[in-house]
């Protein structure tokens, strides 16, 4: 059977939802296909539960410390992670179903389960259907990496969907890959009360990073109590008496870790290797990312691709600004660009980073003269009298204009404060601008003015 639509949204992720109901209120028929859960990745098993976990683990860590600012906790504090899991449920469980909801009542539009596959131009066969458009949204996302390491297939192993199943804390979790899932995975469960060992290829962290935040977030990891493996090579798993053993072969330090869980964390890649993308002949790249312009249009006329599959951004933000750039284009006579968007994200470890524009290293490989300045967060009032005063902040300056050209905030709040400079770069505003602005005492924002004074050229 076949059915034609104005418009086909494939992946109901972060930016596909908001297509498909856009599209359907400026009156076109729509079908939008979800193979598994609506909300995608973010809502499922990325951002929603992640951030809830990070909030019970944070909690946890708070509780131990409550001695210090006076609260005592008679009986000592423990974690029922059952409890942990089943509050993380309920809230991406919640999300799911207000956006499948939406959906479902959305005039003109219709949800279809199942999996999606181009089988012509614009022609998408989802189980015995063939769905047709003249216009046809992509926005697959995508999944972790499981690379071919040795012995992977004789263990079983962790990814960061299965790791949220887990109602009982693991004796020792050893997370594999030293980015931001394994920071923020490794963090939390140390908190929960397993022993964690995170095992990085790289000789440092968050290798995207200034040397000093890559630093910096590992001490504090490990005044929490996370061991690190850098320099770690020739990775391999094999089952020990009830266990897994990790080979590790690092510069230094024993040969292999052993732990009771494995958690893989080494990337992710784009889910477009099934979607029939040769028959539609739609251009990926090597990495299997769908080639876009900068209106985030593929290279066949009237297929978009939206969301982490473009390989153009990797956060729900970016996957909902996507929607917004096809949109005013599509829709508003507007004409957004993706080159206008600025990077920003934040990394959900305790305390958090925020982060917008170049690192220094980037500034520096641009060409740019530069202006730093540096602060740490224990000679930022609000942190001190928070007792969360662990970090540091530091502006990146274009020194011949005066141009913001990024930030880091790592520290308490860090992932709020950040989008006072975000706003001002969006806004083109010079560093002076902010070094004679009035802020709110006590913030931690507060000190960007004097950040904007203390900056020096490095
Ligand atoms: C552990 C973790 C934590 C994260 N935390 C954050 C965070 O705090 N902040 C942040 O901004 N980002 C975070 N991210 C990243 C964020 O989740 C993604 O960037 C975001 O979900 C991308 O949205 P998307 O719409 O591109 O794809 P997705 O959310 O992956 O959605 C794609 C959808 O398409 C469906 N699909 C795929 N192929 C087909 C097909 N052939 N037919 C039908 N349906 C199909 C999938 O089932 C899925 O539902 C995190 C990611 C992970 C893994
Ligand atoms: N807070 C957030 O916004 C947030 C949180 C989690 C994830 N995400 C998104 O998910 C994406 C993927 O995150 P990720 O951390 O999985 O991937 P990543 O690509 O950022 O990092 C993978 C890490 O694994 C290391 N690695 C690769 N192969 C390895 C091996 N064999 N052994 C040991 N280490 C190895 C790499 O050196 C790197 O440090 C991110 O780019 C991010 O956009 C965002």
């Amino acid at each position: 059977m076949s059915t034609s639509y104005d418009a086909i949204v494939v992946g109901a992720g972060q930016a596909g939802p908001s297509m498909a109901v856009r599209l359907a209120t400026a009156g076109m028929s729509v079908a939008i296909v979800e193979r598994h859960l609506v909300g995608g990745t973010c809502v499922n098993v990325g951002c929603t539960p992640t951030k809830a976990m990070v909030a019970s683990a944070y909690a946890a860590h708070l509780a131990r410390r409550a001695g210090e600012l006076g609260v005592t906790i008679p009986g000592g504090v423990a974690v029922d992670m059952a409890a942990v899991k089943a509050r993380k449920d309920r809230i991406a469980g919640n999300s799911r179903r207000n956006n499948e909801t939406w959906l479902e009542s959305t005039n003109r539009l219709t949800l279809i389960r199942g999996h999606a596959r181009f089988v012509g131009p614009g022609e998408i066969a989802v189980g015995g259907e063939t769905l047709t458009a003249p216009r046809i949204f992509l926005n697959v996302g995508g999944r972790a990496a499981t690379p071919d390491m040795p012995g992977l297939s004789e263990i079983d192993y962790l990814t960061n969907s299965t790791i949220l199943d887990l109602d009982e804390v693991p004796r020792r979790l050893i997370v594999i890959g030293g980015s931001y899932i394994g920071l923020e995975f490794a963090q939390m469960f140390r908190r929960f009360g397993a022993e964690v060992v995170v095992v990085e290829t790289a000789p440092r962290i968050i290798a995207r990073e200034d040397e000093e935040v890559s630093a910096a977030v590992q001490k504090i990891l490990e005044e929490d109590g996370v061991a690190f493996r850098l320099n770690a090579s020739c990775i391999g798993f094999e089952r020990r008496d009830g266990e897994i053993a990790a080979m590790v072969d690092c510069t230094a330090g024993a040969p292999e870790e052993t732990g009771s869980h494995v958690l893989l964390a080494v990337g992710r890649r784009p889910n477009t290797d099934d979607l029939g993308l040769e028959r539609a002949g739609v251009e990926t790249d090597a990495r299997g990312y769908i080639v876009v312009d900068d209106e985030l249009q593929t290279n066949v006329d009237g297929i978009w691709a939206l969301g982490d599959c473009n390989g153009r951004g990797a956060f729900t933000h970016t996957a909902y600004n996507d929607f917004e750039i096809v949109a005013a284009n599509l829709l508003d006579g507007d004409r957004r660009r993706l080159s206008d968007r600025f990077p920003v994200y934040a990394l959900y470890t305790d305390p958090p980073l925020g982060r917008v524009g170049m690192t220094e290293a980037q500034a520096r490989a641009a060409g740019r003269r530069i202006k730093v300045a540096t602060r740490p967060m224990s000679r930022v009032g609000r942190a001190l009298e928070k007792g969360e005063s662990k970090g540091f902040m530091k502006a990146v300056v274009d020194a011949d204009t005066d141009a913001i050209l990024g930030a880091a905030v790592l520290g308490v709040g860090g992932d709020e404060a950040i989008h006072g400079l975000l706003y001002a770069m969006q806004g083109g505003m010079r560093a002076d601008v902010i070094r004679r602005t009035t802020p709110i005492h006590p913030t931690v924002a507060e000190l960007f003015p004097t950040l904007m004074g203390d900056l020096a050229e490095a």
